[in-house]
């Protein structure tokens, strides 16, 4: 294996799970980290930055980072949480907007619990023993004593049906885990995301906000889409109230006289919305284009 570049910055990438392939087309199309990895190795250089990146269990990325083992990385918010205490080095440098989920206290449905104070003192299984700690403790009194929990690293949503626990505490995203196994949210503990992460004492500053540029402008790409069409300057008003652009559109005059070409940045989700609307105040010539990447 090749040693590491003492230059290089080193960037913590889950190396498998659900925030994985998502991580991989960020850094890769985004930040324009590409590399080769060899087979079966957690490391790997890229090729066009001084950044080295190296695969880890998602859940140990936080602590890696906390303890500049790596300077960046990027894991769950409920990672961060579960490991908070020690994080006084890690500081968050972008919210990634995927890996979208909650963190959640889960008990059989046929229990019909309506809040999670009765199930203090109880067995709580999860893979998040410290934020269940901390949210239990709130509900415990002389009489229910501590909350029993314990830990363990996957298929928590079992544990209730194997009759080894009363509730769980772990993650949900559409909850078909949830339901498979007969469970249903008691109380949500936190909403959680994928999430850009450094070590406020990194040697590569610079390089840690290059690759946030990137990212952002990646983001930024993938929010939005470019719209272009010819408008009378009569309607040209109205047409500029429906586009306004991310700063401001870009107006110029064509060939024709009294009419202008117009071009600016929609979101995505409403282009649709938007061409229609353009169309009634007598726009033509209507284009939408991808942006593949962008630096605002
Ligand atoms: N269903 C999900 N939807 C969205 N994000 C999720 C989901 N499950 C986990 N995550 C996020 O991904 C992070 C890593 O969890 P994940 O389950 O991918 O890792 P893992 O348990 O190491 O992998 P695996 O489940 O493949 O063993 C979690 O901390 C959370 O932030
Ligand atoms: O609400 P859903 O869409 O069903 O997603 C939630 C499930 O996803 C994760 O599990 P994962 O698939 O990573 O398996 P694991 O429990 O073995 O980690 C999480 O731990 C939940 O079990
Ligand atoms: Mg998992």
């Amino acid at each position: 294996m090749s040693s590491i570049p003492p230059e290089n910055l080193l960037m913590g990438v889950p190396k498998k799970g659900r925030l994985h392939e998502q991580c991989m087309k960020l850094l890769v199309q985004g930040a324009g980290l590409e590399h080769k990895r060899p087979e079966r190795l957690d490391i790997a250089h890229c090729t066009d930055l001084p950044v080295t990146l190296v695969f880890l269990p998602a859940h140990d990325i936080a602590t890696y980072v906390a303890e500049g083992n790596v300077d960046m990385g990027i894991t769950g918010m409920d990672v961060i949480e579960e490991t908070e205490p020690q994080n006084k080095d890690l500081s968050i440098v972008a919210k990634l907007g995927f890996g979208q989920c909650k963190l959640a206290v889960q008990a059989p449905a046929a229990e019909g619990l309506k809040d999670a104070s009765v199930l203090a003192g109880k067995r709580v299984v999860t893979s998040f023993p410290a934020i269940a700690e901390k949210y239990f403790s709130k509900y415990e009194n002389d009489s229910t004593g501590k909350t029993k929990i314990k830990f363990v690293s996957g298929s928590v949503e079992a544990a209730c049906g194997l009759g080894l626990a009363d509730a769980v505490v772990d993650l949900v995203e559409t909850g078909t885990t949830m339901r498979a196994a007969g469970l249903e949210i008691v109380e949500t503990i936190m909403e959680t995301e994928a999430v850009l992460i450094k070590n406020v004492n990194t040697p590569y500053p610079a390089l840690v906000e290059t690759i946030k540029k990137r990212i952002e402008g990646y983001q930024t790409a993938t929010k939005y889409q470019m719209i272009q069409y010819n408008v009378q300057r009569e309607n040209l008003e109205k047409a500029l109230a429906i586009t306004p652009g991310k700063r401001s559109p870009t107006v110029s005059a064509l060939e024709e006289s009294g009419w202008c070409a117009v071009s600016a940045l929609v979101h995505k989700k409403d282009a649709a919305k938007i061409m229609d609307e353009l169309e009634r105040v007598g726009a033509d010539s209507i284009l939408i284009f991808s942006i593949s990447n962008s630096r605002m």
